[in-house]
């Protein structure tokens, strides 16, 4: 039962999965007592399905989120199924006066939302969001033609000159509901979020906690030593020399605005550590940069961003056995290459993989085999704790070439070269991949087949 003189608001989480720096959250707290709801929508129309390492993250994360809320006496509700109309259903079942929640990018959750808000003023209810996932709205910054920006640096100095609001202390928390008022909801494991063999996942377990606490105390780590080295050791895969905060970013454990505000400052107040603590910050630009990208190309996970690459002649694995072979063969790590093997392997134990490696584990795939981008992307997907839709996709047409500011198609990352430059003494492959195999393809000339690839695809445009 709700005993406050106030309105009941109710706090829709999503990709927002904490606390502090929740602008809706806080918002929702400020009107008055708060329910929270996650619901797992796997059904609204357009919505892709999680992965499995994405769900793993999911069931614990939201464990976790509803200890921290059960600290401030906020009751987390969980429900499954499409999203909009449970939650008009809750809205209208509690009688909250307002639903609550940070805007989602992507064109299917969008719609979920618009969807929702319609049926909650329908009720006269109030839907309230807002901006708490990127550091911009996707439409805020704009070219000088009023478009979105396919180019990162410009972007990046857009993004700049830009005020980025400082980051929301930490609400306070409310009274305790009594059960009466709560609506049900479904226990954590009815979500089915883990797997039915829990073997694989026990390697994530190892690996990551899930959850706002592990992640702020992550970041401290960053800002007392590793930022310091950034600019040294982000490209070692073998050291521990990135924020590895990927995962806490893409379930909103950690806002990406504390974590901008957080480099600056140590950036303004230490300057041994400054020039890391930029180039982190830089980075983390390019997680707004590729939402951005897939909020102004809503094709981004389906179509190339260059549709001259719609005439590139991919090869799939469903069209060709040998090729099915090699792909699985990467997707084990046993391609013969140590680095991009290793990443493979890093993938399947722990599931995340050094960027350095994600580039030349995707090169191959895409380059050396001429495989379709999607093929990877989809391994990628199921696989990464970070799996996140428009960091992917972006990033896989990166690789690719087909992306908007994509690596120049000759740029074929050489797996050997790569190990000897940022692997110096292979100890990053000889944890992950220490048993070596036969390789699937000879690098020199594997290259020379994409580069003539390339160059089909342009005679076939008539650009040679
Ligand atoms: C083929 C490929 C697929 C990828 N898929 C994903 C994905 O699904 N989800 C995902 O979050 N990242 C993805 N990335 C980007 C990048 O590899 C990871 O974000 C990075 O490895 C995370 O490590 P970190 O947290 O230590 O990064 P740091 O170097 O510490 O950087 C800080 C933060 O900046 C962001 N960031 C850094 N690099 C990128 C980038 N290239 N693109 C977008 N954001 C970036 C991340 O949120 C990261 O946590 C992909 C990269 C490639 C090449």
């Amino acid at each position: 039962m709700n005993q406050s003189p106030l309105p009941l608001q109710l706090m829709w989480f999503r990709d927002d999965l904490r606390t502090a720096d929740n602008p809706a959250l806080s918002s929702a707290l400020a009107a008055g007592p708060v329910i929270a709801v996650f619901i797992l929508d796997q059904q609204s129309p357009g919505i892709r399905p999680l992965g499995g390492a994405a769900k793993w993250w999911l069931h614990h994360g939201l464990k976790s989120l509803r200890a921290a809320l059960e600290d401030l006496g906020i009751p987390l509700v969980l429900r499954k199924g499409p999203a909009d109309s449970i939650m008009t259903e809750l809205a209208r079942q509690t009688n909250a006066q307002a639903v609550h929640w940070n805007r989602r990018y992507g064109q299917p959750e969008r719609a979920v939302d618009t969807r929702a808000k319609t049926a909650l003023r329908g009720l006269g209810r109030e839907a309230r969001s807002y901006p708490g996932t990127l550091l911009h709205e996707p439409w805020e910054l704009l070219t000088k033609k009023g478009t979105g920006y396919k180019v990162f640096t410009p972007f990046y100095n857009a993004l700049g000159d830009s005020a980025i609001r400082p980051p929301l202390p930490a609400p306070l928390g409310q009274d305790t509901f009594s059960a009466a008022g709560i609506p049900n909801g479904l226990e954590l494991e009815d979500l089915e979020l883990l797997p039915a063999t829990a073997q694989w996942t026990a390697g994530l377990a190892a690996q990551w906690e899930p959850g706002e606490a592990p992640a702020r105390h992550r970041l401290e780590n960053v800002l007392e030593s590793i930022a310091q080295d950034y600019p040294e050791h982000h490209d070692r895969p073998d050291l521990d020399g990135t924020s590895a905060l990927s995962p806490a970013l893409r379930w909103g454990h950690l806002g990406a605005h504390e974590m901008w505000d957080a480099l600056g400052r140590l950036a303004a107040e230490n300057p041994k550590a400054g020039a890391g603590a930029t180039a982190m910050r830089r980075q983390l630009a390019w997680r707004d940069f590729c939402w951005h990208l897939y909020y102004h190309h809503p094709q981004l996970p389906d179509r190339n961003l260059r549709t001259d690459f719609d005439h590139f002649d991919w090869v799939w694995p469903e069209q060709d056995q040998q090729v099915a072979s090699y792909v699985q063969l990467w997707q084990k790590g046993r391609t013969g290459f140590g680095l991009v093997d290793a990443g493979m392997q890093q993938l399947w134990q722990t599931g995340w993989m050094h960027n350095r490696v994600r580039m030349v584990a995707a090169s191959l795939l895409v380059k050396n085999l001429q495989v379709h981008w999607k093929v990877g992307e989809r391994w990628f997907w199921d696989t990464l704790v970070d799996a996140d839709i428009a960091s992917n996709t972006a990033n896989w047409q990166w690789v690719a070439g087909s992306g908007a500011d994509a690596a120049p198609y000759f740029r074929v990352f050489n797996p050997e070269l790569q190990a000897k430059k940022f692997d110096p003494q292979g100890s990053y492959v000889s944890q992950f991949a220490p048993l070596a195999a036969q390789p699937i393809v000879d690098l020199k000339q594997s290259r020379l087949d994409a580069l003539d690839a390339y160059d089909q695809m342009k005679l076939r445009l008539g650009e040679i």
